[in-house]
């Protein structure tokens, strides 16, 4: 049960969207359509029939005279109208620009991107929590552990057809996510933005602001959340919105994880079912969740949910599946470890190999901390991991696909978008979640006894300084 590198996930729309560096949605504003500003769950139908000026406002349902304010959509200008019990009703024209920024990891798009992706991702304060004192070493450490960690994920880049489809994959969510919208009579701009490759997170802000979004929705494209995903690109966000006066207006609500929509567990549970029916016993068959890992420090000690939410994950969907009359057994295990770290385990490639000594013969992987295909999902799982558990005495491997564009899945995005934008509020004076690494002193002399031995290893290493020395001249 291979899977190509784009599965046909995602062929939805193409062409919706217009990209200024891949990222920008066009506007369309030929419909007319409403936002309410204070419901949670608005029906935008049912508000759309009514607001078609404020003529006919007063012969609108009581439930709709109550609604303080409304926005109605004509092309781009918005007319506002407020409802004030002593004055009665008043109107004043203002622009409403809905943007909703999706955020993902990025990834390289050629094996010459590689090491220079590898260096932002290394370089991030989240992926290596280096203490304060030692942050001057993050970049000269990148620069090493990049350089260090090219040549194999080179060969893990070119196995899949020389670089990640990430960017691919996330403009078509993009695209089907803004039609999805439109069929909820919500006209957003979709903008892609990455944390470690092009089109980068900043460049998607810049966008933003030159297309005077009024209200953003900011959705990682991560189910779980983890201070090294999600929890780093909305650093990067932050950052810039402190600096920026249009940011630090704007209203802005961030869907921090979204592993607990119905929407997300039903289409997990709909792909897990359709795989289970091509085995010869789907009965027999272990369902196998392989998350990617994050080192134990990250729970342990900094607090990451990303564990938590991960094994909430899984309850969930096993029990949309026990509903469905689906009684297979299951598993999760982690994989994708870097470095010399524990990390959160089982680790995936152990428990295939146990999984072979025990005898089971039939098993599903089902990738679930990512949307996309990927090079851990098409090079380590569907290459790696089966050649390891056909080795280890299982018979019968089968991969459920990520999620990409599937229908049910976008829908339930888009129900997300329109859900949060009631509660978009400016970010400059919301309390910043504390994801500082700095715990208490035995911490701190502990990371920095670790960071100066790492530092120390990694300097001595022969191969390291003749690779660096390579990439320096
Ligand atoms: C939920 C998803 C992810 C978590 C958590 C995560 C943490 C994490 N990752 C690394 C190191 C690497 N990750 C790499 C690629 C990569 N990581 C994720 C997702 C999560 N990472 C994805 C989707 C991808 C693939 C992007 C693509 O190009 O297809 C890589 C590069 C590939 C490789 O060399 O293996 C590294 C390195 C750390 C250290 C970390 C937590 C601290
Ligand atoms: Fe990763």
């Amino acid at each position: 049960m291979e899977h190509g590198v784009l599965g046909s996930r995602c062929a939805a729309g193409a062409g919706q969207i217009s990209t200024t560096n891949s990222m920008a949605a066009t506007s369309c504003g030929k419909r007319t359509s409403t936002s309410v500003a204070s419901s949670p769950k608005h029906d935008v139908k049912s508000l759309q029939l009514a607001a078609n000026g404020s003529s006919r406002l007063a012969n609108t349902s009581p439930v709709l005279k109550k609604q303080r304010n409304f926005s109605v959509r004509s092309s781009s200008a918005h007319v506002v109208t407020t409802f004030d019990d002593a004055k009665g009703v008043s109107s004043s024209v203002v622009e409403e620009k809905i943007g909703v920024l999706l955020l993902n990891l990025g990834g390289p798009e050629t094996l010459d991107d590689v090491q220079p992706f590898l260096f932002n991702l290394f370089a991030d304060p989240d992926i290596i929590r280096l203490p304060r004192l030692f942050r001057f070493l993050q970049r000269p450490l990148a620069k090493l552990i990049s350089t260090f960690r090219a040549p194999k994920s080179k060969e893990g880049y070119a196995s899949i057809g020389g670089g990640s489809p990430l960017r691919k994959i996330t403009d078509e969510q993009a695209n089907a996510l803004k039609i999805a919208l439109e069929k909820k009579n919500l006209h957003a701009n979709i903008y892609v933005g990455m944390r470690y490759w092009y089109p980068f997170t900043e460049e998607a802000i810049d966008q933003i602001k030159k297309d005077k979004i009024t209200k953003l929705v900011v959705l990682p494209l991560y189910p779980q959340y983890s201070i090294s995903t999600s929890g780093s690109s909305i650093r990067v966000l932050r950052n810039i919105v402190k600096e920026d006066s249009y940011f630090a207006g704007l209203p802005i609500s961030i869907i921090e994880s979204w592993y607990q929509r119905d929407g997300y567990v039903k289409s997990m549970a709909d792909l897990i079912e359709k795989e289970l029916s091509a085995f010869s016993n789907p009965e027999e068959v272990m369902i196998f969740f392989s998350a990617h890992g994050v080192p134990l420090t990250y729970v342990e000690d900094a607090g990451d949910p990303y564990k938590d939410q991960m094994e909430d994950c899984i309850a969930l969907i096993m029990g949309e599946l026990r509903s469905r009359g689906i009684l297979n057994s299951h598993t999760l295990a982690y994989q994708s470890r870097v470095g010399p770290v524990q990390w959160l385990k089982p680790y995936t490639d152990e428990v295939l190999v146990e999984l072979g000594k025990k005898g089971v013969k039939s098993l599903l992987a089902v990738p679930v901390s990512f949307v996309s295909e990927h090079i851990e999902t098409l090079e380590e799982i569907d290459m790696e991991y089966k050649e390891l558990a056909l080795e280890s005495g299982i018979e019968n491997w089968g991969r459920v696909p990520a999620l990409g564009c599937t229908s049910s899945f976008i829908s339930d995005l888009a129900d997300a978008v329109v859900e949060a934008l009631p509660t978009a509020s400016a970010l400059v004076n919301r309390k910043p979640d504390d994801t500082d690494s700095d715990l208490d002193l035995m911490h701190y002399l502990t990371k920095l006894f670790f960071g100066s031995m790492l530092a120390f290893i990694l300097l001595l290493s022969p191969r390291l300084i003749s690779a660096f020395r390579n990439t320096m001249l």
